[in-house]
């Protein structure tokens, strides 16, 4: 993430990789106060053993396309809400991504970022029936939540 104020949108997506017990790394890593650190970081992510990148900004949030430029893993982009824009700014450019470049786009926020971590989950599935078994339990389970007090006026 861009900055230390984003981990408490960040923290969503830690909070679903713990659920389903995958491992992973967090870092501030800024396109525009430590640019080199973010190039070495993205750099470096294939060797350094990463399969999906989870990047979370706000306002002009150049880090996931910056991260995407370094390296050919799947990045995910989180759009912090802004204060200015409410994270329509930052929503915009990491969507607005120019052809061959791809960032995948969550939404703007803590819904974002739990998605975000969700979705890196899925594409860790992919080859790992374990973690498959995993995700499959806690949508069952979401799906069991939501039918079982379907009353909006109860709690
Ligand atoms: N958008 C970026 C980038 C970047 O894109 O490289 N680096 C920091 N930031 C964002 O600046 C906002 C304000 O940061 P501060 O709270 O540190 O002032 C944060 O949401 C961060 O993601």
């Amino acid at each position: 993430m861009g900055s230390k104020s984003d981990w408490a949108t960040m923290e969503g997506a830690a909070e679903i990789m713990d659920a389903l017990g995958v491992s992973y790394h967090v870092e501030v890593v800024s396109a525009h106060r430590t640019p080199v650190k973010l190039a070495e970081f993205a750099e470096s992510a294939v060797d350094k053993g990463f399969k999906v990148i989870i990047g979370g900004a706000g306002g002009a949030a150049h880090l996931p396309g910056m991260v995407a430029a370094h390296t050919r893993l799947p990045v995910l982009g989180v759009p912090v809400q802004s204060k200015a824009l409410n994270g329509m700014d930052s929503l915009l450019s990491i969507a607005q991504m120019p052809k061959g470049v791809a960032v995948g786009t969550l939404a703007i926020g803590t819904a974002g970022a739990f998605n975000a971590g969700l979705l890196a989950c899925q594409i860790l599935a992919i080859t790992n029936a374990e973690l498959a078994n995993k995700i499959e339990a806690f949508r069952a389970k979401q799906t069991e939540t939501v039918l079982a007090n379907p009353d909006p006026r109860e709690a």
